[in-house]
């Protein structure tokens, strides 16, 4: 029997440490989960940190085929982040791997640990830029618009393609 994937878009960030280190092995952890199936990886963009002051960040996106629930996608995301030894301090501080869960499908949830889309998405070029370059037209089905418009919403002067990767 085939088996049945869902598709889910991610974003990652990272700011201390060695964040290109970070965040390929983040997405080589990911690759080796049981249920997930790396699709496609963005370009890493360096962007201004958005929140109290701190390093810039390394960003980008992926699209995972998940045979998973999204609430089991969290938790192997949040595993990933405890892995990579993220501290959690102040709100939107600096962090050594933040993993979000964008989108899984077309699916609209609204649960106490975990609401999708991301609540914040359509306002984070750090975001946006990189996920266009992989799902232009996925629908964020809050809004019905394709990514590739969200974008246009956006200023994106912040965010910048690191070409040696
Ligand atoms: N779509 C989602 N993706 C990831 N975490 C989510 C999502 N929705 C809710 N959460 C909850 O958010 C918690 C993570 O909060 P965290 O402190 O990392 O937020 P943040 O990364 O600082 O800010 P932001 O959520 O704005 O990116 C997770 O433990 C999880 O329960
Ligand atoms: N540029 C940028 N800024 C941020 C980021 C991030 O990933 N990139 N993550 C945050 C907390 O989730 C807060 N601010």
């Amino acid at each position: 029997m085939s088996k049945k994937f869902a598709r889910s878009a991610i974003a990652l960030g990272s700011n201390m440490g060695d964040p290109q280190r970070t965040l390929a092995a983040a997405l080589e952890t990911l690759a080796q989960t049981p249920g997930i199936i790396l699709e496609a990886k963005s370009s890493w963009y360096r962007t201004k940190a958005v929140g109290p002051p701190q390093p810039d960040y390394l960003n980008g996106c992926s699209i995972l085929q998940v045979e998973i629930s999204p609430q089991a996608l969290l938790t192997s995301l949040l595993a990933i982040e405890q892995k990579f030894g993220r501290v959690r301090r102040e709100h939107w501080g600096p962090r050594t791997l933040d993993l979000d869960l964008l989108l899984y499908d077309d699916l609209i949830l609204n649960e106490p640990n975990l609401q999708i889309p991301h609540p914040r998405m359509h306002e984070r070029a750090f975001v946006l830029v990189p996920l266009a370059e992989i799902a232009p037209n996925w629908r964020e089905p809050l809004s019905g618009c394709t990514i590739e418009n969200l974008l246009q919403e956006v200023d994106r002067s912040d965010v910048h393609l690191v070409k040696d990767e």
